[in-house]
């Protein structure tokens, strides 16, 4: 059986005040409409794009099949390509010029200048295209971490993951749907780094993934206008229904000197978090010195510490 299925909240017209004082601190998925987001949404056409956007070579996932699977990588390749062209063949269904076959999608996800170093930010990457667009005025400038440009060929999935910055995901042109799962239910999303190994999160394997039908299914669909209020660690999983285009802005929820310094995605647990996981491997290692009925014993009561220590009484 599926697990529970939520709409996630729309709401239109939602001044920063509202924005700040009542929905922020709730840490909830919001679709936010008719907010003013400049002429991108009637301008970012594909000639456009393909003209103004410029030939500069992009970095670009491209997958044979829709459903991109990251754990092994099957069927998906890093390539390059210049802009206009990646614009062109993204909006196509069927390709004259390709890589692997000729219905492979595309999937951009802008860098920075040096991606070790520089975060994203169309604004220094596209300066063309800046003027086009305007950015929600709900953080405070100095919260702004990347804005980072999205490209998505017709039915392509982006699998479940959780970034670690608050994000306003804006739909500039074509529709999406979002699912998104809460922080609370990562336990039952069987992940590998900051990813869920549920690839298939609409008809799933539950024999291998028998935990997953209680994980709470929130959900949302995007059109050209609309903006999605991620919270930061929420997970989320995109398929794209058509071609569209997107800009996502991520904004620092915590004190910058909580993050990695070395994070330009926007995606490395923050550093009290990674140090915490590095002592707990130390402490397994250490458990480990016990024959198996011990450390079962001793394993099952730092479970237990943990919780009583760490967990918050204040979620459901
Ligand atoms: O809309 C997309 O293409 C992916 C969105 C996403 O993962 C993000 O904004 O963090
Ligand atoms: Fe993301």
């Amino acid at each position: 059986m599926a697990g529970p299925r939520l709409p996630v909240p729309r709401l239109a017209g939602v001044s920063q005040e509202q924005f700040m004082q009542q929905l922020y601190p709730q840490r909830k998925p919001l679709v936010l409409e008719g907010i003013d987001l400049g002429e991108c949404t009637s301008k970012w056409t594909v000639d456009y794009l393909s003209q103004v956007g410029g030939r500069k070579e992009v970095k670009i996932h491209v997958a044979a099949v829709a459903q991109m699977d990251f754990i092994r990588f099957f069927c998906v390749y890093f390539r390059t390509l210049p802009f206009d062209k990646l614009i062109q063949r993204a909006a196509e269904e069927k390709h004259k010029e390709f890589f692997i076959s000729e219905d492979e999608k595309y999937y951009l996800r802008s860098l920075g200048e040096d991606p070790r170093k520089d975060v994203a930010d169309i604004r220094k990457q596209f300066p063309l295209l800046e003027g086009d667009i305007k950015f929600p005025k709900f953080f405070k400038d100095e919260q702004f971490f990347s804005s980072v440009f999205r490209l998505s060929s017709a039915g392509l999935q982006l699998w479940t993951h959780y970034d670690v910055m608050d994000n306003v995901l804006i739909q500039v042109t074509g529709k999406k749907r979002v699912v998104l799962f809460s922080p609370r239910d990562a336990q039952y999303l069987y992940l590998s780094g900051t990813k869920s190994e549920v690839l298939n999160i609409d008809n799933p394997d539950l024999d291998k993934y028998p935990l997953f039908s209680k994980a709470r299914r929130y959900e949302c669909s995007l059109k050209a206008g609309d903006v999605l209020f991620i919270p930061a660690l929420w997970f989320h999983n995109v398929i794209s229904e058509e071609f569209g285009v997107g800009v996502n802005v991520f904004w620092r929820h915590l004190p910058s000197e909580c993050y990695d310094k070395t994070d330009t995605y926007g995606n490395k647990d923050p550093t009290a978090a990674s140090r915490a996981a590095q002592i707990l491997d130390r402490a397994l290692k250490t458990l480990a010195e016990l024959p198996e009925e011990y450390r079962d014993f001793y394993a099952r009561r730092m479970v237990l510490h943990i919780q009583d220590k760490a967990y918050s009484k204040n979620f459901e």
